[in-house]
Formats: structure tokens, C-alpha cells, sequence
């Protein structure tokens, strides 16, 4: 049962002498010499059951796992009763225990295929209908701004779960957007992320969204409220922000202290987390980008996702697999990060996106029964597209000393074939060397033959790759919506399934909380020496230095 210490379970221990015995033995240049079926057995296609159709290759062979590992670590999944947690998450129980609340992000894509309890559930298709009407209107230039100009411009204000779903879709699919409706999105605290993004606007012709599932959070408050002053500052007439302020919250009482006609609000409900927001109301700007019909594919996209994960066999099961070899690896070959390296410059947002969705998530150290863990929880997730990574930070992720499992994913067909696609074709190649390279290395053998005798034996050393390097390979068509909304699902559930063999809570977040309480103190006395009391030398010595030395 979750909420159990990993450590616990028999497979965990099973696993842990596995690791001892057969670590010297799990080297991909054997695995692969010995089995020439490899490729096969540890590759799965996925095909969406109904809905869009959505076809990806999940290449999982470059793993350091062969079927006695992976049979393993099935027994872990089975052990921690993933299959029941899943079913208690599908039917609206409470898992989220901390705050006594569901977790139904599938609820919010769900077309009503399948009933669920929690109160709220059915009033998303009222939702998605209020969505794709305001979308329409404001798309086809029949909402008007206060002077009775079309909008052409739209401002989602929001941070967190309310930006970066939106950001890193709208990035993704910028190919099924609508050219000439510019969206700007502010998160940052920082004046400079409004004032740059204010200087785009025209207030006649820009819609501002404000996106917070709690309506308190205080840069995006801070931020709304700038905004509409900006407005008025030229509208005048507070009657005008009704035509250029909308709001999509599960708070309506603070929407409308705002200022926001509760008719200009998009509900969504606590059982929609922030990170697992973007399929709810917190989607409209997606939706403005990209028309409302792309939007529901995004959705339908990822319920086949959420059936296949709800009904595939475990060793069938995507999700699961990708879980399971996760563990494997941060917690027995003691790897702290884990790579998504999307080979696609429109999913330049993809790492950043999931570096909340999984380090929020399980960047836990206490499980649901209250017990310290001994083992690694979440690791670190980071990224960033290829090939511009390859001049990065490559050099450590070949020949470092540290192990980062990671992720490729590519499109086999790009929206953008110039130059007779001569520049996908060169990205692909890269797509499928680096695996390669990690998981295969060059050995000095392989390097003396090619610098020859009279090469020094410090240059032969440095030229060695020892490979062994492990990575998953995610190949698909085409970046279409359907299929983008089948990968955040399929990333999405490995995390849930993570967080039930780790025991942790997955859908609470209370340590961004002690950071916002001592900023808010410190924000009391920042204005004179004298107010600053009650902290380290440390942070003392720094206000007292920003005191002495600003300007404003
Ligand atoms: O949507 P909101 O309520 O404004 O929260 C924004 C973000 O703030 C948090 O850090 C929680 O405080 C994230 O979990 C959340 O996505």
C-alpha cells in the first residue's frame, strides 16, 4: 500500500541484490551482441485505442535492464499496488491526502466516457463549451475592446502550473496557431517581465487573462493589478475592463474582488492541481492560440493515453515502464537527474514544463504515513532541445562522471521541411547517433586504430567514450495536438506512478510554502536598516547592502 517506505517491499530488496550482482554484467554492447532481438523485446507502439489516432515508438533497449531486471521492477510496481492506487486516482478518491483532495486531471479530458463522484466533474463539459465559445468570439473578431477594435493581442498573467502548460503548448503547436493573435505570457514578479511584455500592447486591442487556481498568489496578483492599471491609465472607465479582462480561477469570490465579472471566469475546481492545470481552464490561452477544435484534440489526445494506462498490462504499460526504469536508476545506480532532450525546437518548453510537473511533484523526502524516506525520491529534471544541446552540455552528459539517464523524443516528419527537409534530415541523424554514442561508447582499442601509434596516451584517454550510457528513444509522426496531449499524459502518469512506489504525495506542494512567508516578513522592512530584525548575519548583512546601495 503507498505510503509505505520503498525500502520495505521484498522487490525492493530483490532489486538491491540484483543491482549488486548484475551491475558488471547490464553492458549494452553485450545485451545487444548477445540478443539480436533486443531492439524488439524492449521497444513498445503505442496506438490510440478511439479518438485521434496517436502512433509513437518508446524505444526502451539502450536500458540498463535485461527481462530479469525489468520482470523485477514490474514486482516493485505490483508490490507498491500501483494498480489499485491508479483505480482509487480514475474514480475520484481522495488520494490527495494532505489537503483531503481528488486528483481528476483525467476528469478534465474525460468527454464523460467514463462517471466519476466528485462534485465538479460534470460541469467541465459547461467549461470547455463556455471556453470554445469565448474563443470563437474573440478568434473571429466579433469580441470587441472598449473602442470597438477585434483583439489581436491576449496577456495570460499567471506563474507556476498557470504559465507553463500554456507556454510550452502554445510553443509546441505554434504551427496550428493563429498567425496574427500574438500572445504574451507574465509570470515573473519582476517589473521587467510586464513592463517588456506592456510594451507590446495596445490597450484598445489586448485581452488579459488572469490565470491562478487560488486567486492569491502574489506575483500573479501583483501582476493583474498592474496590468488593469496600465489599462485604465488610457481606458479610464473601470466599466471598460469587463472587454479586456478575463479570469480562470477556482476562486470566485476573490475574482470578483478583483474586479472580474464572474460571467468573464472560467471555473476549475481543487481537484485539478496547478501542474496538472493546463487541460482545464487555465488552458484558454492554449485554446485562443490554437482554436478551441486543436484544443479538445490536445485533450482527446491524452485520455487514449489515460485509457491505455488505466487498462495495458504493466509490461505493456508505457507509463509504467518508464516509471519503473526511472527507479532503477535513481535509486540504485544513484543517478540524481534524469534528461528530456526533445529533438523538435517546438518543444523547447518540454524540460522546463516538467521540471515542475515531476520535482513538485515528487520532490518529497516524507511519505503519505508521515515516515522519513531512506531512498531517493524525485529526481532532477532538466533539458533543453537538440541539436543546440549537443554544444552544451553534452561533453559531460558522453564523458562525465555522473550518470543522466535520458530522453529523446523527435518527429519523424517536421511542419518546417525547408531546404527539401535537408535540415530535419541533419536533426534526426543527431536523434539517433547520440543514443547511440552514449549507449556504446568507443573503446581505447577503437581510438589507438584511429590516431595511430604515435598518439600520447593522454590524448588516447581523453578520446575514450565508455559508453553504457542508458536513454529511452520516443519517436512519432508528427507534432500534432492529439499526439503532444498523448506525451504530457504518458509523463505525466510515470510520475504518478513514481510517487505511489515512493509513497509520497505527489499532489500537495507545501515546500514552496516556508519561502513565500519569510518573503513576505522581509518585504515589511525592507525600507529602512533599522527594520531589519530577527535574521542570520547573512541575510541581514544582504538587505542592509541592497538598502545602502539602491536607487529607487
Ligand atoms: O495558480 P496559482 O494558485 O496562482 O498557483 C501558481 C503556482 O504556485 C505554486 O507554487 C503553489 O503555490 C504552484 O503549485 C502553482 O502552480
Amino acid at each position: 500500500m503507498s505510503g509505505r517506505l520503498a525500502t520495505e517491499y521484498t522487490a525492493w530488496k530483490k532489486l538491491q541484490q540484483l543491482y549488486d550482482s548484475e551491475k558488471t554484467k547490464l553492458v549494452l554492447r553485450d545485451l545487444f551482441s548477445r540478443d539480436s532481438e533486443r531492439f524488439a523485446k524492449f521497444s513498445r507502439e503505442y496506438v490510440s485505442s478511439d479518438g485521434p489516432s496517436v502512433t509513437f515508438l518508446l524505444d526502451f533497449s539502450k536500458n540498463l535492464v535485461d527481462e530479469n531486471v525489468l520482470s523485477t521492477l514490474l514486482e516493485l510496481v505490483r508490490e507498491a499496488q500501483l494498480e489499485s492506487y491508479r483505480e482509487k486516482m480514475f474514480s475520484g478518491e481522495h488520494i490527495n491526502t494532505s489537503e483531503d483532495r481528488a486528483v481528476l486531471h483525467v476528469a478534465l479530458r474525460n468527454f464523460n466516457d467514463w462517471q466519476i463522484g466528485e462534485p465538479g466533474v460534470n460541469d467541465v463539459s459547461g467549461v470547455l463549451a463556455h471556453i470554445k465559445e469565448f474563443t470563437e468570439a474573440v478568434r473571429s473578431g466579433a469580441w470587441k475592446g472598449h473602442t470597438g477594435k477585434a483583439i489581436n493581442t491576449i496577456v495570460n498573467i499567471g506563474i507556476g502550473g498557470s504559465d507553463l502548460g500554456p507556454v510550452m503548448v502554445t510553443e509546441a503547436l505554434k504551427p496550428y496557431s493563429k498567425r496574427d493573435l500574438k500572445a504574451h505570457f507574465v509570470s515573473n514578479i519582476d517589473g521587467t517581465h510586464l513592463a517588456e511584455t506592456l510594451l507590446e500592447c495596445d490597450p484598445e486591442t489586448t485581452l488579459f487573462i488572469i490565470a491562478s487556481k487560488t486567486f492569491t498568489t502574489q506575483e500573479t496578483i501583483t501582476n493583474a493589478t498592474s496590468a488593469r492599471d496600465w489599462f485604465l491609465s488610457s481606458a479610464k472607465d473601470k466599466a471598460h475592463v469587463a472587454k479586456h479582462f478575463v479570469a480562470l480561477s477556482t476562486n470566485t469570490k476573490a475574482v470578483t474582488e478583483f474586479g472580474i465579472s464572474s460571467q468573464n471566469m472560467f471555473q476549475f475546481w481543487d481537484w485539478v492541481g496547478g501542474r496538472y492545470s493546463l487541460w482545464s481552464a487555465i488552458g484558454l490561452s492554449i485554446a485562443l492560440v490554437i482554436g478551441y477544435d486543436n484544443f479538445e484534440l490536445l485533450l482527446k489526445g491524452a485520455h487514449g493515453m489515460d485509457k491505455h494506462f488505466r487498462t495495458a498490462p504493466l509490461e505493456q504499460n508505457l507509463p509504467v515502464l518508464l516509471a519503473a526504469i526511472g527507479i532503477w536508476y535513481n535509486d540504485f545506480y544513484g543517478a540524481q537527474t534524469h534528461a528530456l532532450l526533445p529533438y523538435d525546437q517546438y518543444l523547447h518548453k518540454f524540460a522546463d514544463y516538467f521540471q515542475q510537473g515531476d520535482m513538485e511533484s515528487n520532490g518529497k523526502s516524507v511519505t503519505k504515513g508521515g515516515q522519513r524516506v531512506d531512498y531517493e525520491t524525485g529526481p532532477i529534471i532538466w533539458g533543453a532541445a537538440g541539436t543546440n544541446g549537443q554544444h552544451s552540455f553534452y561533453q559531460l552528459v558522453h564523458q562525465g562522471t555522473k550518470l543522466i539517464p535520458c530522453d529523446f523524443l523527435a518527429p519523424a516528419t517536421t511542419h518546417n521541411p525547408i531546404a527539401n527537409s535537408k535540415h530535419h534530415r541533419i536533426l534526426l541523424s543527431n536523434f539517433f547517433a547520440q543514443p547511440e554514442a552514449l549507449a556504446f561508447g568507443k573503446t581505447e582499442e577503437e581510438v589507438r586504430k584511429e590516431l595511430g601509434p604515435n598518439a600520447s596516451e593522454p590524448l588516447v584517454k581523453s578520446k575514450v567514450f565508455v559508453g553504457n550510457r542508458p536513454s529511452n528513444s520516443i519517436l512519432f509522426p508528427i507534432l500534432d495536438p492529439q499526439t503532444l496531449g498523448a506525451l504530457i499524459a504518458l509523463y505525466e502518469h510515470k510520475i504518478f506512478t513514481q510517487g505511489v512506489i515512493w509513497g509520497v504525495n505527489s499532489f500537495d506542494q507545501m515546500g514552496v510554502e516556508l519561502g513565500k512567508v519569510l518573503a513576505k516578513n522581509i518585504l515589511s522592512q525592507l525600507e529602512k536598516p533599522q527594520d531589519v530584525t530577527g535574521h542570520d548575519s547573512s541575510t541581514t548583512g544582504l538587505i542592509h547592502y541592497y538598502q545602502k546601495h539602491r536607487k529607487e
